[in-house]
């Protein structure tokens, strides 16, 4: 890890566009160790693909991404070493139970013992609430539960950074609030660092200490949440300001 600044994620000018020209252009965001950064954007802004890209899904077009100090292009391997992500919808064994679920994803991570590996497994089930329904299949489970079971994978291999894409689509109002205190403590307690996309300002405001909004595929601004709310009656209003101005300053080159 760069220890000058703690840096735990650096991108630098990331360009990731698709055939028909969407996606994202000129991304720039570091990223320090006990963070919780929101990246906050409507539908198809690019947060997803600013995320798949940061974790080697997408093949870039230009820019660098360093996780932990390591290029993901030159060592891949380091990089992701102590990620956890869950992006887009969960990739669960539907005919596994949530326990199994974990077990499986869990013979990729070097566990020195199994009492070790179990114990693991139930600490990440019980941290989003699912160790009573840690038997029943996953094909059971509804939308939030899916989701839950989703974040505990993320969560499982203990990881110093964790890549959340709108972590609480489909959690009723009490998941809501059990996630966001159980990233606030991680990152108070073990300063683990969370990179969390949204769309809905009020959560994000929330969660995190810092937010990057992102908008057409272009961070258009980063800034502190503190600083945020001293200048803004909440961080809704930031972001319609900020996309407001830039929206102002591309009429202004159209005309
Ligand atoms: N595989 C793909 N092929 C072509 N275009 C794509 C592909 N994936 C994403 N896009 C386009 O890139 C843009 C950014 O999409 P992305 O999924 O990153 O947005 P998002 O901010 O995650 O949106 P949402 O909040 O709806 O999940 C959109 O215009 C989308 O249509």
């Amino acid at each position: 890890m760069d220890n000058k600044n703690n840096t735990v994620l650096s991108v630098h000018s990331l360009k990731k566009l698709f055939r028909n020209g969407r996606g994202v252009n000129n991304i720039t965001l570091n990223v320090n160790e006990g963070d919780i950064v929101g990246l906050l954007g409507p539908n198809g802004s690019g947060k997803t693909t600013a995320m798949k890209s940061i974790i080697g899904m997408n093949r870039i077009d230009e820019g660098e991404i360093q996780i932990f100090g390591y290029d993901i292009d030159d060592d891949f391997e380091s990089a992701m070493e102590s990620v956890g992500c869950l992006i887009e919808t969960p990739a669960l064994y539907d005919r596994m139970s949530a326990y199994q679920n974990l077990k499986a994803a869990a013979r990729f991570y070097k566990y020195p013992d199994k009492r070790t590996e179990t114990e693991a497994i139930n600490n990440a089930l019980s941290l989003v609430g699912l160790d009573k329904y840690s038997k029943d299949k996953a094909g059971s489970f509804s939308l939030g539960m899916r989701q839950r079971l989703g974040i505990a994978l993320a969560l499982l291999p203990r990881p110093r950074l964790v890549i959340l894409d709108e972590p609480t689509n489909g959690l009723d109002i009490e998941g809501v609030v059990h996630i966001r205190s159980v990233i606030k403590e991680m990152s108070e307690k073990n300063k683990t660092t969370f990179l969390i996309s949204g769309h809905v300002a009020s959560e994000l405001e929330k969660l995190c200490d810092k937010v990057a909004v992102i908008y057409d595929g272009r961070l258009l601004a980063m800034n502190s949440m503190e600083e945020v709310l001293e200048n803004f009656p909440s961080l809704e209003d930031y972001f319609l300001s900020i996309v407001g101005n830039a929206k102002d300053t591309e009429r202004r080159r159209v005309i």
